[in-house]
């Protein structure tokens, strides 16, 4: 049957001034996205939702975690935001939750108290980790998945052999979220140059751990002003930024509002590149070729498949050279052992 264009003009009427206008017809919108987060009722996963149920982009949010997210859901579900939110809780769920979603964030996890390192972490959230993204290769391969439980360096390996696994790997589509360390550099560098961080722009590429994390000052936009004494300690605290917030909140828990702000702009990210409109590029922990280890984070862009370009390594400094080249060392080691455990 040959389509008609519609052109018929729906009046709606305006929720400010109540006057009629002229709106979309809901068949000529645009399709948005739909984004499962996985460990939503938990300290991460539920601003993470807040933020996402604001965003224009998402016309479906399906929360999931093992605990029940029903009263979780039906706070969300009185915002007047226009996305719809659906529930699901225990293991049967996930794969429910998951279905025909374009982004699946994954929080589920064990976060670390303190004296621990991230990776002390791996034995209870790998298996996690390893199921959720067994369930998104069988029931949404298109999906993008931002892996944001930790050890990031490690679980991203676990998720992409649990994907092969199941025949349906794709590097473009697989993310570590690496996204806070980028957050804390551009408010450290932002603070210290008595700037507004949003206008810092840095790459952090390597991992998230520690001194896997390094930050490029030799690019830094607007350039960085201080000295080397300057850049070695906002380094520093960039690095051990978890740690700073694991000692204050004395074992309840890691970041989690800061990491859910540094999501929700990686989810944006996302969404901008599957529409094709790509913006800026934005750091993730990703399958590399750039260097000897196997995963490493790097400025990326964004499009309909995921990565559209891995812009690679940026110009290094002596320095940072040498920081890259121990970032690496360490990186292999966390790679294997993600590789290990799927053997
Ligand atoms: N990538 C990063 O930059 C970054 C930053 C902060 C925290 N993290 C990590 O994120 C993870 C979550 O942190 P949090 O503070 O939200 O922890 P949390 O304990 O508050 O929440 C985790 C949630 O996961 C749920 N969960 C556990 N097993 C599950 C399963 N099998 N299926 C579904 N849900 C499950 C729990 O019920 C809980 O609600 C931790 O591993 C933490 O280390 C990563
Ligand atoms: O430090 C943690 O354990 C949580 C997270 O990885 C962070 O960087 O804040």
């Amino acid at each position: 049957m040959l389509r008609r264009k519609c052109k018929a003009a729906v009046m709606a009427q305006c929720r400010h001034c109540w006057r009629l206008y002229q709106a979309t017809p809901s068949h000529m919108q645009t399709r948005q996205f739909k984004v499962a987060v996985i460990g939503a009722a938990g300290g991460i996963g539920q601003p993470l939702a807040l933020l996402l149920m604001t965003n224009k982009l998402v016309t479906e949010l399906a929360v999931h975690d093992i605990e029940p997210t029903t009263g979780f859901r039906k706070d969300l579900s009185h915002m007047d935001t226009g996305c719809q939110v659906k529930a699901y809780f225990g293991s049967d769920q996930m794969k429910t939750a998951i279905k025909g979603a374009d982004i699946v964030m994954i929080t589920a996890g064990m976060p670390r108290k303190p004296g621990q390192t991230r990776d002390f972490l791996f034995d209870t959230n790998a298996p996690i980790v390893a199921k959720a993204a067994a369930l998104v290769s069988e029931h949404s391969s298109h999906a993008l998945v931002g892996i944001i439980t930790n050890p990031v360096n490690a679980v991203v390996a676990v998720a992409a052999e649990a994907m092969k696994k199941c025949g349906r790997y794709d590097p473009r589509r697989l993310f570590g979220v690496t996204t806070l360390d980028v957050v804390r550099a551009e408010k450290f560098i932002g603070d210290h140059m008595e700037i507004n961080p949003r206008k810092v722009r840095i790459p952090v590429i390597g991992g998230h751990a520690g001194t896997t994390i390094v930050p490029i000052f030799s690019q830094c936009q607007p350039p960085f002003e201080g000295d080397k004494e300057c850049i070695e300690s906002i380094v520093k605290r960039i690095q051990t930024g978890g740690d700073e917030v694991v000692k204050a909140k004395a074992f309840k828990g890691s970041a989690t509002l800061s990491m859910a702000y540094a999501a929700a702009r990686f989810t944006n990210a996302l969404m901008r590149g599957l529409k094709g409109e790509p913006g800026p590029p934005e750091c993730a922990y990703v399958e590399s070729d750039a260097t000897d280890s196997p995963f490493l984070s790097t400025p990326l862009t964004f499009g309909p498949k995921g990565i559209a370009k891995n812009h690679g390594l940026p110009e290094l400094d002596e320095r940072e050279k040498q920081q890259l080249k121990v970032a690496v060392d360490a990186l292999k080691k966390s790679v294997s052992k993600g590789v290990k455990y799927m053997e």
